[in-house]
């Protein structure tokens, strides 16, 4: 029986331990450039298992917030090999989340200030983050998106290839697709933003076909075993929903069973929130798909985030439900949280009011403590 200090292997990517630190979008990458302090931030939590960085946008197009770092500028990709070269020095192993925000996003990032894409022509009706013209940081709404063309929906799919390839450049030992929370991988996969009535959209194969060429197209780039992805069945975030979600993500799982991920990450409930959370008027029921992924032949890890401690992760690892436990709020507090779970030591709170901006301050400077003897 495992346990959460067990090493393991998700597909290709041999890990130290079952405690995986979750994206963390934390907007202190200026100019979309991987920079020093990020460097050091994510040196001090290499012990994690695995490090899955911040989203990483493919392109401008693909950029929804402001100050995030992204990979589709060569001194980005520079930047990236520092924090890679940092994390394995330590003994550590990281992926970069592979991201296009689709709709949520601001006229003001878009390229020449155009409007956002996304599936359909519906507004996330959220806000994000940007800079305003005199340097400060705001949030403002999101733009109004425009539909895609079917013709230029092949191009995102080459950029996300294009960005696998540059994270492997870039010294990462994978990717994750951002496949969840209302981005345009899930934009495509959900009624409430697809109402395209071309192949692209309607029935749940349809919906689907934008993920899944995605990741035929990064899977054939660097290898199926350095790829994961992350899914978010029910969540409400950035305003997404499904009208079916369990047969939808049912035959999501069965898809990708025959693909040979590295991983599949799933946030249970809604994002940072309520487990318990759903859509389609049931209890989405997540032990059922995983066991739709494993009889599809899915052999990746199954890494499941969203509210464990200490105790509920073991619970999940032990019982064999999980083969990894994603911690976002606990991993920005607590760089060394394998060593205070190791130690049942206790651990630092997080500041909420530092998350997103600024610089050292709730970002570098939450302190590590000793081994216990
Ligand atoms: C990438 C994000 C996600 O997946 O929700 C994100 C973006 C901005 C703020 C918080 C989180």
């Amino acid at each position: 029986m495992a346990n959460l200090f067990d090493p393991t292997k998700f597909g290709d990517i041999e890990v130290s331990n079952r405690i995986v630190m979750a994206p963390l979008t934390r907007n202190r990458s200026p100019k979309a450039v991987p920079n020093d302090l990020n460097v050091t931030y994510y040196e001090q939590r290499a012990t994690a298992g695995l490090i899955i960085t911040e989203g990483t946008p493919i392109t401008q197009q693909g950029q929804g917030y402001a100050d995030v770092p992204g990979l589709y500028l060569p001194e980005a990709v520079e930047g990236w090999k520092k924090v890679t070269e940092a994390v394995h020095r330590k003994g550590g192993k990281i992926v970069t989340q592979v991201w296009h925000v689709g709709r949520v996003s601001h006229v003001s990032l878009q390229p020449d200030g155009v409007a956002p894409v996304a599936p359909s022509a519906i507004p996330a009706g959220g806000k994000t983050y940007i800079i305003n013209p005199d340097g400060t940081g705001a949030f403002a709404d999101t733009s109004a998106p425009r539909a895609l063309e079917r013709n230029e929906i092949a191009g995102i799919v080459d950029d996300f290839r294009k960005g696998a390839r540059a994270a492997i450049d870039a010294g990462f030992d994978g990717i994750e697709l951002h496949g969840a929370n209302g981005y345009l991988i899930d934009q495509f996969l959900k009624t409430s933003a697809n109402q395209r009535t071309d192949d692209y959209g309607g029935s749940i194969e349809n919906r689907a076909r934008f993920l899944l060429e995605v990741v035929d197209a990064v899977t054939k780039e660097i290898g199926a075993g350095r790829v994961g992805i992350r899914l978010s069945p029910v969540t409400p975030a950035n305003n997404i929903s499904d009208d079916q979600p369990q047969p939808l993500f049912n035959y999501v799982a069965e898809q990708l069973g025959t693909r040979g991920l590295a991983f599949i990450h799933l946030i249970e409930g809604a994002t940072g929130g309520d487990r318990s959370f759903t859509q389609g008027g049931k209890p989405f029921d997540y032990h059922e798909l995983k066991e739709t992924y494993r009889k599809a032949g899915g052999t990746g890890g199954w890494i499941v985030n969203n509210g464990y401690d200490r105790d509920s992760a073991a619970q999940a690892i032990e019982s064999g439900y999980a083969d990894g436990v994603a911690f976002g709020k606990l991993f920005i507090a607590n760089p060394d949280l394998v060593q205070r779970f190791k130690d049942k030591a206790p651990l630092n709170t997080p500041d909420n009011t530092t998350f997103y901006g600024g610089g050292a301050k709730g970002y570098t400077d939450y302190p590590s403590v000793e081994a216990v003897a």
